[in-house]
C-alpha cells in the first residue's frame, strides 16, 4: 500500500519544505492541480529531478486534449498523470495510448462519478488504475463515508487510491477496505508538524 503526498493550495518553497521533512514517509509525491497551475509544468520536473526514486503524480485533471496533456505531464518528468472520469471515451484511450508509449501510467479521477456503470466503462477502454475521490468542496458538506469507499468493490482488477480529506482519523477506517494507494492532502501539509504526521499516519499501514 502505497502512501501519497498530495501538495495543493502551496507555495513552491512550501512544497519543497514539506518535501524535505516527510520524504522518508512517503511513497508517491503529487503536485496538485492548483500547484501545477501556478507554477506550470516547470515544477513537476524540478520535484522528479530532486525524487527521482519516487513515483511522482502530476494531478493534471485533463479532461479534453489528452494526449497533449499527457505528453506535457510525460515529458516533465511526472510517472502518473490524472485523467477526469466523466472525460469522453476518445480522451480516455488517447491518454493511455501516451502512457503506453511512455511506459507510465493514467490515474482515473472518479471525481463526482456515482453510476458504477462509468467504472464498468472505463475498464472497458483499458483503465487499471483509479482515485475513489470525494473532492475539498464536497468535504465541506460530509466525508468520505462507507457508501463512497464500497463504490469500486467488485472491480479487483482496477488497482485504488483513495482521496479526500482523509486524516490521522479516518485513515484506519480506509486502510480497512485494502487501497492499493491512500491520498493524504491537508492533514499532513496543514499539520503543525507535518514530519510526525506523515511518519505516524504510514505507521498505521502495518
Ligand atoms: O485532488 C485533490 C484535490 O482536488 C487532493 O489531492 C485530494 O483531495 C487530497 O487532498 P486532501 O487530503 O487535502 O483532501
Amino acid at each position: 500500500m502505497n502512501l501519497q503526498l498530495a501538495l495543493d493550495r502551496l507555495t513552491r518553497d512550501e512544497c519543497f519544505q514539506l518535501l524535505k521533512e516527510t520524504e522518508p514517509y512517503v511513497d508517491w509525491i503529487e503536485i496538485g492541480t492548483g500547484v501545477i497551475k501556478e507554477y506550470g509544468m516547470e515544477i513537476v520536473r524540478e520535484v522528479k529531478e530532486c525524487y527521482r526514486e519516487k513515483v511522482i503524480v502530476a494531478d493534471m485533471k485533463t479532461c479534453d486534449a489528452g494526449t497533449h496533456e499527457a505528453i506535457q505531464a510525460f515529458e516533465a518528468g511526472a510517472d502518473i498523470t490524472t485523467v477526469m472520469a466523466f472525460s469522453a471515451d476518445q480522451t480516455i484511450l488517447d491518454t493511455l495510448e501516451v502512457a503506453k508509449r511512455y511506459n507510465k501510467q493514467i490515474m482515473i479521477d472518479l471525481l463526482g462519478v456515482t453510476n458504477q456503470n462509468r467504472l464498468i466503462e472505463l475498464q472497458r477502454l483499458g483503465v487499471n488504475l483509479v482515485s475513489l475521490h470525494f473532492g475539498k468542496d464536497m468535504q465541506k458538506q460530509g466525508e468520505l463515508g462507507a457508501e463512497q469507499l464500497a463504490f469500486t468493490t467488485g472491480f479487483p482488477d482496477v488497482k485504488v487510491a483513495v482521496a479526500g480529506g482523509i486524516n490521522v482519523t479516518s485513515l484506519p477506517r480506509v486502510l480497512k477496505t485494502n487501497p492499493h494507494t491512500v491520498i493524504v492532502g491537508s492533514a499532513i501539509t496543514k499539520a503543525d508538524n507535518p514530519k510526525q504526521t506523515a511518519a505516524h499516519m504510514k505507521g498505521l499501514f502495518n
